[in-house]
């Protein structure tokens, strides 16, 4: 086997409830993830021992030493099965760079699974699971996509079936948010300190509502409590943020931000919707996406 290819979503949260800092630092979150049908595109080359990368599309200005998410993932894949085998990826960039829908997740993922299949190392889902979680909180999800129930930093995940179909319309901005900057935001306006053991808005009647269908209720809780932290770091998303909420629309805040992610009733309102943003908001990147859709997966093999 001499080139493998595999691709990775991109991800709205739909309900993300944040407690206080924990003593490692990382914030115990109770999420619901949704994975999007906007792709990370990756291609692994064999190669007989080296790690490298090349990023095109939006990752030109990305780090390509073992910094970068992807390189990583396959250094982190390598050494937990003891081999030697190395790896050229080229990623073809689709998710906005530092835009709350965790682009450089699914770098990872889509690298995991690719190399995985590369390398021929038959890790199992959870052993692969597990490496996702040592890169990142958010890359076990990139990995499993379709809905799921996060808790801890966000990479223990049970996975949620319903029987839903979303039409997100996201608008997003050039200038990406930092998420550890957004999270020291929160705890500042909070007034939190690390503790040893904090509780969490739960998101049950989110998860309730997911499961019967419930399409109305379901854009009635979306909730994200970094919402206020990101609108602090970033005035000028608030007042776009409640232009978009006066319309009547059901919207949320990607992640992290700054992406804000617009719930339509229909493909066709979406599509409508879409349109519009763009003349309104000329200076922002508005493009439609759909949900939920599978996780990482190898898609050609040559
Ligand atoms: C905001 C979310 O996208 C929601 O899904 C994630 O929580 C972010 O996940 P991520 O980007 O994969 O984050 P990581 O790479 O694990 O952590 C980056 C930094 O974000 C902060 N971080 C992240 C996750 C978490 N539960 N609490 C945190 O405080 C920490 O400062 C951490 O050093
Ligand atoms: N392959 C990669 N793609 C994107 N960012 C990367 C990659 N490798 C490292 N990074 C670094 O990680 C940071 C966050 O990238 P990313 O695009 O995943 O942000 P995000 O979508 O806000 O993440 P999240 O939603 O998981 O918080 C970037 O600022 C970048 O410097």
């Amino acid at each position: 086997m001499h080139k493998v290819f595999a691709t990775a979503p991109g991800k709205v949260n739909l309900a993300l409830r944040v407690g206080p800092p924990r003593t490692d630092s990382f914030h115990p979150l109770d999420t619901v993830f949704e994975a999007v049908d906007v792709y990370e595109s990756v291609s692994a080359t064999f190669d007989r021992s080296e790690i490298s990368v090349t990023m095109s599309g939006k990752g030109q200005d990305l780090p390509t030493d073992e910094q970068n998410l992807a390189v990583k993932a396959a250094m982190a894949l390598r050494a937990s099965f003891g081999g030697s085998d190395g790896v050229h990826l080229e990623i073809d960039k689709r998710i906005p760079v530092a835009g709350g829908m965790a682009g450089g997740s699914a770098d990872a993922a889509a690298t995991l699974v690719a190399c995985n299949e590369l390398w021929e190392l038959e890790a199992s889902a959870d052993e692969l699971l597990e490496i996702a979680a040592s890169i990142g909180s958010d890359v076990p999800f990139a990995l499993m996509g379709g809905l799921a129930h996060g808790v801890g930093r966000g990479e223990r995940l049970v996975p949620i079936n319903a029987d839903v179909h979303h039409y997100w319309v996201m608008i997003t901005a050039a200038d990406g948010l930092s998420t550890p900057a957004v999270f020291g935001e929160f705890d500042q306006i909070m007034g939190y300190r690390p503790v040893p053991e904090a509780l969490v808005p739960d998101t049950r009647d989110l998860q309730r509502a997911l499961a019967a269908g419930n399409a109305s209720e379901i854009a009635s809780l979306l909730i994200n409590d970094l919402e206020e932290p990101a609108f602090s770091l970033r005035p000028g998303l608030r007042a776009l943020y409640k232009a978009v909420k006066s319309r009547g629309m059901a919207a949320i805040l990607s992640g992290s931000g700054p992406t804000v992610a617009v719930l339509a009733e229909s493909k066709g309102a979406a599509d409508q919707l879409a349109k519009e943003l763009a003349t309104e908001h000329p200076d922002a990147g508005i493009f439609r996406a759909n949900g939920p859709v599978a996780g990482a997966r190898v898609t050609e093999v040559i």
